[in-house]
């Protein structure tokens, strides 16, 4: 039976999740769940962030379904045993190189932007970035005293031709079933990185995708430009620090940080498997932990990834994303609160979803 491991995680992780499985329920899918510990929930429980049981469970299961981790009360903890490193560590030991932050607006949430409706109404943004390599990976790394009793913090910013290539693939295969544009971008004027970055890129599109528009672009200018006319954008390839910082930018165009899904996705074996992981772009939201308010739809959402991506689900999942526009129609959680709309909380926002599944 197809396995689904649920590792919720901290925060306001097990409150979106619990609103995810609610949906979930709904839908009444033969497919097993395994509930697991990850993060600051590991940590406290295990004293690692990713016990290796979890580990060997997310290696064997179709896909993960993942929360959040992560918050203040672990700010002390070494960057190898702290909640985040559980996040780090699952898309480097699965080798989940390629994750997807869609940004799409859906309709009646144009006025919810906080662009002006008609520079976002419509707009469609893939944003592929790559997520095992770049800064978080790259050595050396750390903290080390200097003779003068000063400090310097080191982190390098690393990525092999190999490492460009296998996400620009991605890319140039996902917007040939799009608008066929993809738009690359780097430091190149300033990093090495970035300027091997962007010829290969440039390569791999000359070599096997000549039908797919390919430009470039300067992190710095792609930021002020999705703010200025996001909609010029089809996919948008970038390493992990760039790709981290843009999709949290690009949910603004949605309205809420509480709207991105994402999927992440490794490398395809010999039997034609491939591992995956799906979680909303949101951290753990410590502000707002605990109190039932969280908008559990990019959670929800990125369930419905899940069932299109990984189980061949593609009527369950777009009936999950339908629901999840109707039900926004209806009803807000608090970042989305609208005059007009009842503002309800994380349970009652997957309740309406549940109304709007049309079962
Ligand atoms: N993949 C992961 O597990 C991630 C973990 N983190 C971790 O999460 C913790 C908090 O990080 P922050 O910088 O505060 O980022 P965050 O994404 O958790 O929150 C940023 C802001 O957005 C709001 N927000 C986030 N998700 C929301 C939702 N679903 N509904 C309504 N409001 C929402 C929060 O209340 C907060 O004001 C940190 O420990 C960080 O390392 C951050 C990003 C991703
Ligand atoms: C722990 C961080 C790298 C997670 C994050 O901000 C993200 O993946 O978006
Ligand atoms: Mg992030």
């Amino acid at each position: 039976m197809t396995r689904i491991l649920v590792l919720p995680g901290d925060g306001i992780g097990p409150e979106v999740m619990a609103a995810a499985l609610t949906v979930f329920d709904a839908l009444g899918l033969s497919v097993e769940l395994d509930h697991d510990l990850v993060g600051g929930a590991a940590y406290d429980a295990e004293g690692t962030p990713l016990p290796d049981r979890v580990l060997a469970k997310a290696h064997a299961a179709d896909a993960v379904l993942f929360g959040a981790v992560g918050g203040p009360k672990w700010d002390g903890v070494a960057y190898d045993l702290r909640p985040e490193a559980a996040i780090i560590g699952l898309r480097k030991h699965l080798d989940l190189f390629a994750n997807l932050r869609p940004a799409r607006v859906f309709d009646r949430l144009a006025d919810a932007s906080s662009l002006k409706p008609e520079l976002v109404r419509g707009l469609d943004l893939m944003i592929v970035r790559e997520s095992t390599g770049g800064v978080y990976f790259g050595e050396p790394r750390g903290i080390e005293r200097l003779p003068d009793g000063t400090e310097r913090g080191v982190n390098t910013e690393v990525y092999s031709t190999p490492e460009i290539e296998r996400v620009a693939r991605v890319a140039l295969d996902l917007a040939r079933r799009r608008q066929g544009r993809v738009t690359s971008v780097d430091k190149a004027n300033v990093m090495e990185s970035g300027l091997l970055w962007r010829r290969t890129v440039q390569a791999v599109r000359d070599r096997d995708f000549t039908d797919v528009a390919l430009d470039h672009l300067y992190a710095d200018n792609c930021a002020m430009q999705i703010v200025r006319a996001p909609k010029q954008f089809d996919v948008v390839v970038t390493g992990n620090l760039f790709g981290d910082i843009l999709s949290d930018l690009a949910s603004m165009c949605t309205g809420s940080l509480g709207l991105l899904p994402s999927a992440t996705l490794g490398p395809v074996d010999a039997d034609g498997r491939r591992p995956a992981l799906y979680e909303p772009i949101h951290g753990s939201a410590p502000d707002i932990a605990g109190r039932g308010v969280a908008n559990p739809i990019a959670q929800i959402l990125s369930l419905a990834m899940l069932l299109r991506w990984s189980l061949g689900l593609e009527e369950p999942a777009t009936r999950v994303e339908r629901a999840c526009e109707a039900a926004l129609a209806r009803v807000r959680t608090p970042d989305l609160a609208a005059p007009d709309l009842p503002t309800v909380g994380t349970r009652e926002m997957a309740d309406a979803v549940v109304r709007e599944l049309g079962l």
